[in-house]
């Protein structure tokens, strides 16, 4: 009974998910649908990237979901024709299937003190809030900042100068000179924890609030792996080379401007064998690499030999081979 409950629970979900992506990609693709659905949609007020959030309790935090006319009413009081309403970009879709958008309306250059009273809320810094937003909603503020701050600051085609134009949702700006279409983009940063199996290793830069120490993190460069940024990352800053890089997650992090975590843990220790993972691993020298290579891949089943490698489309075999190049080079130096 447990079990079929938890299926149907899981099933439902999944149906919400499914209908609610396909949901948001309609509106980014139909400005009309887009407008339609902003009407019936929940806002989430920012002024000049400042959320509007309210106290739920002294230690919780959560941004005020307003409908149209809620915001309609609080730019007329405040002295606003409302007309800012359509600059509203679409962040996402609620459990309840409204479309949700945010709004910032700091460039009409009203007043913050009077919107966040009549909202009832208080504007509030992200990065002191977002330690005390829910776990859910602290992402989606930081989507909607995110986009709000792309937004400002491409306004003009690299190519022409020219002021590019946004689709009704936000999630493109478009030059109609160049035909070139802006994207909302992340940097790819590589954040790593290393461990010498006892002890983490934390970090902390000087622009960081006293007292607070992070793992160890670089933004890629042009070109590169996640794990050639990673090995790079850490020898610049600690002078270590990892052994093992194992990813464990990825976040979207909109500081200072939007960054695309990808999280990773890392180890320094000697050769430790997880015989649960791996039967067996040691040292190999230049010969016994050289003689496994000769063995003819895959060898038959009753002529197994007691070494042999991969074959030559795998990686691995590359990765041999130019261990062995290099011995070579060595040799000859
Ligand atoms: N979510 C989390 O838990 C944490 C997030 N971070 C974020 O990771 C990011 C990278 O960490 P850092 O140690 O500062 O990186 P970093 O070690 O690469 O140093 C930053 C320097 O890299 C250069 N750089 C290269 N590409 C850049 C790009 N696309 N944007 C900006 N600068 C670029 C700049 O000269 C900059 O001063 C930061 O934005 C930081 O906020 C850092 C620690 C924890
Ligand atoms: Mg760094």
């Amino acid at each position: 009974m447990y079990i079929l409950c938890y299926l149907c629970i899981q099933s439902i979900r999944y149906c919400f998910l499914y209908c609610s992506r396909r949901y948001i990609n309609r509106l980014k693709e139909n400005d009309a649908a887009c407008l339609s659905a902003l009407q019936n949609g929940h806002i989430f007020l920012f002024h000049r990237l400042i959320p509007l959030l309210q106290c739920s309790d002294p230690e919780t935090f959560r941004p005020i979901a307003l409908t149209y006319s809620e915001v309609q009413s609080v730019l007329h009081k405040c002295g606003s024709d409302g007309s800012l309403l359509k600059e509203s970009i679409l962040i996402g879709c609620s459990e309840q299937n409204h479309a949700q958008f945010c709004l910032d309306v700091g460039k009409s250059m009203l007043d913050s003190f009077s919107i966040a009273q009549n909202c009832k809320g208080t504007f509030m810094d992200l990065r002191k809030a977002f330690f005390l937003l829910e776990g859910a909603e602290a992402p989606l503020v930081a989507k909607a900042q995110a986009l709000l701050q792309w937004h400002q600051i491409n306004r003009f085609c690299g190519a022409t100068g020219q002021l590019t134009q946004r689709n009704q949702a936000g999630s493109q700006r478009a030059c109609s000179s160049s035909s070139i279409v802006y994207y909302p983009k992340m940097s790819p940063v590589v954040i790593v924890l290393v461990s010498d199996g006892k002890r983490c290793l934390l970090g902390r830069q000087s622009s960081f609030p006293r007292g607070l120490y992070s793992a160890l993190a670089g933004f890629c460069d042009m070109g590169e792996t996640l794990e050639e940024a990673l090995r790079r990352e850490v020898a610049e800053e600690v002078g270590l080379e990892v052994q093992n890089i194992i990813y464990s997650s990825s976040q979207h992090w909109p500081f200072p401007h939007s960054s695309f975590m990808l999280a990773c843990h890392a180890t320094v220790s000697p050769l430790n064998v997880d015989h649960l993972e791996l039967e067996d691993a040691r040292w190999f020298t230049e010969e016994e690499i050289t003689c496994a290579l000769q063995v003819k891949a895959p060898p038959w089943r009753d002529h197994r030999p007691a070494v042999w490698l991969p074959p030559k489309h795998a990686v691995a075999h590359r990765l041999i081979m130019e261990w062995r190049e290099q011995q070579h080079s060595q040799d000859t130096e």
